[in-house]
């Protein structure tokens, strides 16, 4: 059993209430640890903790912050297969995938705050004809609370972390109970750079007790948080009252909208891509595809063709290009949506059955599944089913399918397939989102601004926006 406990204060603890929680191997639906069930109390010593470190972490340097958090990334990658092997059981996904994204993007998230952090500066204000000068400080805001999701475990975990620390903040953090694995090696490695006592605590825990007693400490002024809809509104129900700075990246259901003139292989490779990395689990997925009617029966029949032709399997296979989803509920929810397809008349193109893979007979295996819509406005084109599930519709034209891009309540990304510059840009203005990808999918440049509008969130992470947030402004008006 590989059971793991909380990191508080540089030590590895056990839940004081002893209250654990089973851990799952999504590849073969055993259970290869426990976890803890953190209480308030181990919140509480984790604040207490990250209070402690505050004075001195908030004062060092920030060649030595940059430097720890280089360390950190450079430990990362040292550690690649080991990172990636542990990711790959926790969650279900091939082990290609944590090997070739999660890690090197864990790793990235930390080399990049590590040297944004050495360019970070504030404004001043000369206050001409008034003898005064203003300039603005960026303090860090205390201890923060980071909440993350199981689709992209130590990626996004530590995309939160690494700014928060970055900025001079301590933090109290808690990974998805689902997929807690690396989020606990982090400990180690954080130990391993030098990372001063305090500054990381790790608590473990369902969100409905862990996180909650997060989300409700008066003392944790900021929450970052990703994760579901749902829960970002409750979060934001909680906090308001406390006044807590918050940033929440929530659910999408993202179009992808293919105009005849693109680069058709290009475009086609690519969809694939954006319909079912990581098994469908990502926010930015573009779950609904639109293509321009003249081309639609074509691309039917060759996108098709590609689905048909992955290879669904155990993760720690090279060649698998769909591994298992991340929980039994959760395969059990996305079955749902494709039943909730038939009944809305959608036609299964191809998938749409759960797949036994020989010797992991009780893993949580799906087909990818292509669903022809007759309509945009069904429920599997509108609620947000975070699997193997894309929809496919034709339209007729560019008012036509930005009506239906729109007409969700979600905006987080987009993507646009098209040569036509004047019609990207008329696009790219009016789609509803808060990232717009032309002929490309997920291309990430860490210093962009990333997050949603509507249902998808409020608040942008990345580069120094995510600094911004993890900072509080303080004018200061000198009059001379
Ligand atoms: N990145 C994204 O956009 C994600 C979207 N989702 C969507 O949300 C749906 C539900 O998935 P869940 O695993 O239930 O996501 P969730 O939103 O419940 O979980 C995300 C994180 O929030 C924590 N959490 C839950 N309740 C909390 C509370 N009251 N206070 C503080 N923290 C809390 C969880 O423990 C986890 O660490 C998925 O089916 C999917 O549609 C889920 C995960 C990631
Ligand atoms: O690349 C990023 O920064 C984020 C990617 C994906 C998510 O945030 C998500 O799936 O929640």
């Amino acid at each position: 059993m590989e059971n793991i406990k909380n990191y508080i204060n540089g030590n590895f603890h056990n839940p004081i209430e002893n209250h654990w929680i089973d851990n799952y191997n999504p590849s073969n639906g055993e259970v290869y640890g426990q976890i803890p069930n953190s209480s308030k109390e181990d919140v509480e010593n984790a604040y207490i903790a990250a209070k402690s470190a505050f004075p001195v972490w908030s004062q060092t340097t920030l060649e030595e912050r940059s430097s720890i958090l280089l360390k950190i990334a450079d430990l990362l990658e040292t550690n690649l297969q080991r990172f990636a092997e542990a990711e790959s059981k926790d969650n279900g996904k091939p082990i290609s995938l944590a090997k070739a994204v999660d890690i090197p993007r864990a790793a990235s998230n930390f080399r990049f705050f590590g040297n944004a952090i050495t360019q970070f500066a504030s404004e001043s204000h000369e206050s001409v004809g008034l003898q005064a000068i203003n300039y603005t400080l960026r303090q860090p805001i205390g201890v923060v609370g980071c909440i993350s999701p199981w689709n992209l475990p130590l990626y996004l975990f530590t995309w939160k972390i690494a700014p928060a620390i970055a900025a001079g903040n301590c933090v109290v953090a808690k990974p998805s109970e689902v997929t807690p694995m690396t989020a606990y090696l982090l400990g180690e490695i954080c130990n391993e750079a030098g990372l001063p006592k305090g500054v990381l605590n790790i608590v473990h825990g369902l969100g409905s007790s862990t996180g909650q007693a997060i989300i409700e400490h008066e003392d944790i002024k900021a929450i970052s948080f990703t994760g579901g809809t749902a829960t970002g509104a409750h979060i934001a129900k909680v906090a308001a009252p406390m006044f807590k700075k918050l940033s929440l990246e929530l659910g999408g259901k993202n179009p992808n909208i293919i105009f005849a003139d693109c680069d058709y292989e290009d475009m086609l490779n690519t969809t694939v891509r954006s319909s079912f990395a990581n098994q469908g689990q990502i926010c930015l997925c573009g779950s609904r595809i639109f293509v321009e009617a003249s081309i639609y029966e074509k691309f039917k029949k060759d996108f098709v063709a590609k689905i048909k032709a992955l290879k669904v399997g155990h993760p720690s296979e090279e060649t698998t290009n769909i591994g298992a989803l991340v929980s039994k509920p959760h395969l059990e929810k996305v079955k749902e949506y494709i039943e909730i397809a038939k009944t809305e008349n959608g036609t299964i193109l191809c998938g749409g059955n759960e797949v036994t893979v020989k010797g992991y007979e009780n893993g949580y295996y799906l087909e990818p599944t292509v669903i022809e819509v007759q309509s945009d406005d069904c429920r599997v084109n509108q609620e947000e089913i975070f699997g193997p599930v894309v929809t496919i519709m034709p339209f007729n034209n560019e008012d036509e399918v930005l009506i239906m891009a729109n007409k969700v309540k979600y905006g987080l990304s987009a993507t646009l397939w098209t040569n036509n510059l004047k019609r990207t840009i008329r696009m790219s203005n009016q789609l509803q989102a808060g990232i717009v990808w032309v002929n490309t999918w997920m291309m990430r440049d860490l210093r962009t601004p990333f997050g949603g509008v509507k249902a998808s969130g409020v608040g942008r992470e990345g580069g120094f926006e995510a600094l911004r947030f993890f900072t509080e402004a303080k004018n200061v008006c000198i009059k001379y």
